[in-house]
């Protein structure tokens, strides 16, 4: 009899993960990613810190960023999972990867990557930047943050969680949710 095949490349290779923590300005990706690395014990890295100077300049007059803008941030990005892949040190990443052709040209770099959707509702999300100090991210950007979300689809590989729960409860979602798919 055939063996079974395997179920996605992570389970092929035995390989520790690869993560997008992914949603809107706010939505708890640096919060969140940094406990989910640190349950699952892969290094995080947050996808703000690969942002051209011009992109944080633009966000931080208030202005959002395009498509344009985002490419070749992307490509960073894409580029860290693909070293990550390489190395076979798994990786989690906050990025906000809000459209379907963003997720695309990451999973061409790093097909089994695996995207964990930060979802909540516009009032909580305004909550909790406004709540925040020191970030560059003017709380006024959330509605074109959420104008420009496409939401993880069925066929896209990923898992979409819910925030509305302290922040360790949001981490064990996270955590349960890569548990039972990856
Ligand atoms: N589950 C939670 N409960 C309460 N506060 C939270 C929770 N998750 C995150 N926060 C707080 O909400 C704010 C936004 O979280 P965080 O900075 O992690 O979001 P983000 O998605 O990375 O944002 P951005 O994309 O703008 O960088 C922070 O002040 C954080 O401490
Ligand atoms: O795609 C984008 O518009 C940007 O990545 C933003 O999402 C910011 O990076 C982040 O939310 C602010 O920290």
């Amino acid at each position: 009899m055939p063996a079974p095949s395997p179920s996605s490349p992570a389970e092929a290779s035995h390989r520790p993960p690869l993560v997008i923590v992914m949603g809107v300005s706010g939505s708890g990706k640096s919060t969140v990613g940094e406990g989910l690395a640190a349950a699952i014990g892969v290094p995080f890295a947050d996808a703000d810190d690969l942002h051209p100077a011009a992109n944080v300049a633009k966000m931080s007059a208030g202005v959002p960023l395009d498509d344009a803008d985002r490419w070749p941030w992307l490509a960073r990005v894409g580029e860290e999972l693909e070293r990550a892949d390489a190395a076979a040190t798994g990786l989690v990443i906050a990025c906000s990867a809000l459209k379907r052709s963003y997720r695309d040209a990451i999973r061409a770099e790093a097909p089994s990557t695996f995207f964990l959707q930060l979802d909540g509702s516009p009032e909580l999300l305004a909550a909790r930047i406004g709540a925040r100090a020191g970030h560059f991210m003017p709380p006024a950007l959330l509605a074109s943050q959420l104008a420009t979300l496409e939401p993880l689809a069925d066929d896209e590989a990923g898992a979409t969680i819910s925030i509305d729960d302290d922040p360790a409860g949001v981490v064990r979602s996270a955590v349960a949710a890569i548990a039972v798919a990856v």
